[in-house]
C-alpha cells in the first residue's frame, strides 16, 4: 500500500515544527526517517500515522485521502510503534502483543482462537516467544522493545510506521530486527539514528532538518560526508567496502562544540588534545 504526504506541516504554540514535507513510501520498501534531535522525524511519524492531525498538507493511503478512512479500517492497515511505550498495568507479554488484535474483532468479542494463534506467530517472527508468560513491568528496555514489535506484527497491517525501533536493542537484534521487519514486504516507515543501518536497510532515506526535509532519495547518494557535516555536524568518512553493497561511515569528529553550542562557547583549544602531529 502506498502512502503519500504532500505539503505536510505541524505547529505547536505558534512555532513550526515540520513544515512543506513531501513524501512516498511505497511496498516492499523501507523508508528511512533521519535528521538530528529535535529535527521533527517523530512529529512527522505521529502525523503520518493519524496520532496528529497536521495544520495543512493531504496525507493518502492508495491514493483515498486519510478523512475517508474510519478509525477501525485504518488501524487495521497502518501500524505504529512509538518510541516510547509504556503501560502502568500489571499485564503479561501475550496480552500486549493482543493489543494489536483489537481492531480485528467486534466491539464484544473476546479473544479467538485465532487471535491466540497470530499473537503466537508474531511472537515467532519477533524472536519473543519464551517471553509470553513475563510480566510486561519485568523486562529490560530492549526486551519490551521487541514486544512492542510484535504487538504492531499481530497486527497484521499493511504499512508499518516504526519510531526508532532499535534504539534499546543490542547489536544482533538491531539486525535481526530490521531484516524481520524488511522481510515482511509491507511498507515501512522508519526513523533511525543510526547512518550504518539507513544505509543497510533503507531503500529511500528523507532527511529532516529544522523541521524541512534538505534531502530525499536512495540513501547510497544521498548520504555523502557533506550532507552529513552539514545536517549532523560530525566530519565522516564514507567507506565503500563493498561495491555493489551499502557504503560505511566511519564517525571522526562531532562539530557542535566547534559550532559554540556546548557551555564554554567551544572556540578554545581542544583540553583533551596532545598536541601531537
Ligand atoms: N507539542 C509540542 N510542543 C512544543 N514543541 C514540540 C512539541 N512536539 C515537538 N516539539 C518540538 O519539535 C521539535 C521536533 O521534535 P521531534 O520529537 O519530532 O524531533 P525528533 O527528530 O524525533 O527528535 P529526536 O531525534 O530527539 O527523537 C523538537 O524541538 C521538540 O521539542
Amino acid at each position: 500500500m502506498r502512502l503519500e504526504a504532500k505539503g505536510v506541516g505541524w505547529s505547536a504554540g505558534g512555532t513550526v515544527i515540520i513544515d512543506g514535507i513531501d513524501v512516498t513510501a511505497v511496498p516492499g520498501h523501507v523508508l528511512g526517517l533521519l535528521g538530528p534531535n529535535g529535527a521533527g522525524k517523530s512529529t512527522l511519524m505521529n502525523v503520518l500515522a493519524r496520532l496528529v492531525a497536521p495544520d495543512h498538507g493531504e496525507l493518502s493511503l492508495d491514493g483515498r485521502d486519510y478523512s475517508q478512512w474510519g478509525r477501525r479500517e485504518m488501524a487495521r492497515t497502518l501500524v505504529a510503534v512509538q518510541q516510547q511505550a509504556t503501560t502502568e498495568q500489571d499485564v503479561i507479554v501475550e496480552d500486549v502483543i493482543d493489543l494489536g488484535r483489537i481492531p480485528h474483532r467486534g466491539r464484544w468479542s473476546g479473544i479467538s482462537r485465532h487471535d491466540r494463534g497470530v499473537v503466537r506467530r508474531a511472537a515467532r517472527q519477533t524472536g519473543v516467544e519464551q517471553l509470553l508468560q513475563r510480566h510486561w513491568q519485568s523486562l529490560s528496555g530492549g526486551e519490551q522493545q521487541r514486544v512492542q514489535i510484535a504487538r504492531a506484527f499481530a497486527q497484521e497491517g499493511r504499512i508499518m510506521l516504526l519510531d526508532e525501533p532499535t534504539n534499546h536493542l543490542d547489536i544482533a537484534h538491531q539486525l535481526d530486527m530490521l531484516d524481520r521487519v524488511r522481510a515482511t514486504g509491507l511498507t515501512v516507515v522508519v526513523a533511525l539514528h543510526d547512518l550504518n543501518l539507513a544505509a543497510a536497510y533503507c531503500d529511500e532515506v528523507l532527511v529532516l532538518q529544522d523541521g524541512r526535509a534538505v534531502h530525499y532519495g536512495p540513501p547510497a547518494r544521498v548520504l555523502t560526508a557533506e550532507v552529513v557535516r552539514e545536517v549532523y555536524r560530525v566530519e565522516v568518512r564514507v567507506l565503500h567496502p563493498d561495491p555493489d553493497g551499502p557504503p560505511l561511515f566511519q564517525y571522526l569528529r562531532s562539530d557542535i562544540a566547534a559550532a559554540g553550542e556546548d557551555a564554554g562557547g567551544g572556540t578554545g583549544p581542544d583540553p583533551g588534545g596532545d598536541g601531537g602531529g
